[in-house]
């Protein structure tokens, strides 16, 4: 039986799958509740026979997706994203959000950034007040990553690399490694944004502020937050 959790998580993709109309190109984004909506939106591709372009955000969700028989292009093949939808790890109330807890993130924003709709799908557990609860992932490139580790060190920011089951170091899709951050709450989101862009060697961070246009929340009663 699937857990609540994990039946919310359902409820939010195919809900969102709803949403895809015929001749779209669609971002599709990386982790267990976008798992749903791509399931829904191949059958409806299948039942319907839509014509639709997907535009990956990883490695899995390529593998899903072609398996499933989506149609797939790169983000530099199509002229634009009609609309990507995407899960996140949390949510605030003003819509910023901290993604990467697949290790997705930087392919996540470009596809994101190039998206002329971005709909993000979560259950209602992701949803608070204030993000930082999530530890906030930041992918840097391999080279000095050490130092960067003791530099966050510095910072009090918390940091850790994120290693696999085995406990070697995470690699990317594109072989980067990643440094979460443990910081429970993140009051000043676009000064820490600011803060890790300045700095040499981290190629992107999990903050995703201002690029989500509407929330599907999945609960005991499905949500639908629209900036
Ligand atoms: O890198 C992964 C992504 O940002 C995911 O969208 C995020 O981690 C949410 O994943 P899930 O739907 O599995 O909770």
């Amino acid at each position: 039986m699937l857990s609540k959790q994990t039946l919310y998580k359902k409820q939010a993709g195919e809900y969102a799958a709803t949403l895809i109309e015929d001749n779209m190109v669609v971002g599709l984004g990386t982790g267990s509740t976008v798992r749903f909506f791509i399931e829904m939106l191949a059958k409806r591709i299948n039942t319907e026979g839509l014509n639709i372009v997907g535009v990956t955000t990883s490695s899995k969700t390529s593998a899903l997706a072609k398996s499933l028989g989506i149609k797939l292009s790169s983000v530099d093949e199509v002229p634009y994203i009609d609309i990507t939808i995407d899960g996140a790890d949390e949510v605030d109330l003003n819509f910023n959000g901290i993604k990467g807890g697949g290790a997705a993130l930087l392919f996540e924003k470009i596809v994101a950034l190039n998206a002329h709709k971005n709909i993000w799908i979560i259950d209602e557990s992701k949803y608070h007040d204030v993000i930082g609860q999530f530890p906030l992932p930041v992918e840097v490139v391999p080279y000095g990553s050490y130092q960067l580790l003791k530099r966050f060190e510095e910072a009090d920011l918390n940091p850790s690399f994120r290693r696999t089951a085995t406990g070697s170091r995470l690699t990317t899709d594109v072989d980067n490694y990643i440094i979460d951050l443990s910081l429970e709450q993140i009051d000043h989101p676009k000064s820490l944004a600011y803060f890790l862009e300045q700095i040499i060697g981290v190629v992107e961070h999990g903050l995703f502020l201002n690029i989500v246009d509407e929330v599907i929340i999945g609960g005991e009663q499905l949500k639908i937050i629209t900036k």
